[in-house]
């Protein structure tokens, strides 16, 4: 029997999986080598290439070119991350402030994905009950560039820590466009073989099998073959 088209051979499988399972937001291992633009135009198509909503495309790739910007997002960072760190007490307080958040002068390509709010016109197909599905579209570039630049061996650690209308303010965004991610980039020294939160005992990752319900909130499934594989994953 042949192989049908759509078959994807074992060895895919284990790569798209492989870069599922050992993707990793980088903060402390960016090294300075160069992405050359193939390869970044290569992971920025990948992103390009996520479902939306209605097909919109709501996104935009602003690739931080100048110092300048880089300089006043870290200072940004500095101010919300000091915020941050007020809301933990004692020893929690501690650890946070031990934590390595961002690497935006370390990586050698800082780059901020946006959502147009108004991209497809007014009544874009399949965003008329839920609004933010613009939203939902954009995080979902990000994932793909996130894997693919993975499968390249690049690192991305994504920003979040900075206030919202000052990071508008400084890449010139216009009121209907949402900065959602403001991610470095960079080859590493290394991809750690779990999250660094998990690593430096910041919170744990959770069971799968108890993530997974039935019917309602909070309602576990049945004893059954699914939950032994459940089970088997972790
Ligand atoms: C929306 C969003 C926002 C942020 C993050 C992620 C996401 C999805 N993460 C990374 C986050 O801490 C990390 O993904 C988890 O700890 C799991 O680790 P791995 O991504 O599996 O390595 C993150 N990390 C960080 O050091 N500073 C940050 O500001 C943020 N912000």
């Amino acid at each position: 029997m042949s192989t049908p088209s759509h078959h994807f051979s074992d060895a895919e499988k284990r790569g798209l999986y492989r870069a599922i399972d050992e993707r990793r937001d980088v903060r402390s291992q960016f090294l300075p080598d160069p992405i050359a633009p193939e390869i970044l135009a290569r992971v920025l198509k990948a992103a390009h290439h996520a479902p939306s909503v209605g097909f919109m495309q709501p996104w935009d790739f602003i690739v931080i070119e100048s110092s300048e910007v880089r300089a006043s997002i870290v200072a940004m960072f500095e101010q919300e991350n000091q915020k941050a760190a007020e809301r933990f007490e004692g020893e929690r307080k501690e650890r946070y402030q031990g934590l390595k958040l961002q690497g935006i002068l370390e990586s050698p390509i800082n780059l901020c994905i946006t959502c147009d709010r108004s991209r497809g016109g007014p009544h874009v197909l399949g965003r008329n009950s839920i609004l933010e599905t613009d939203l939902f579209s954009t995080c979902l570039a990000v994932q793909n560039l996130w894997l693919a630049a993975r499968a390249e061996g690049i690192g991305v650690g994504w920003v979040s820590i900075l206030d919202q209308a000052q990071l508008s303010s400084a890449l010139s965004l216009p009121n209907h466009v949402y900065p959602v991610a403001y991610l470095c980039l960079g080859y590493v020294s290394e991809f750690l073989d779990k999250p660094e939160l998990e690593a430096k005992g910041w919170r744990a990752r959770l069971p799968l099998h108890e993530l997974v319900h039935s019917d309602h909130w909070g309602q576990p499934l049945a004893d059954s073959p699914l939950v032994t594989a459940l089970h088997e994953q972790e």
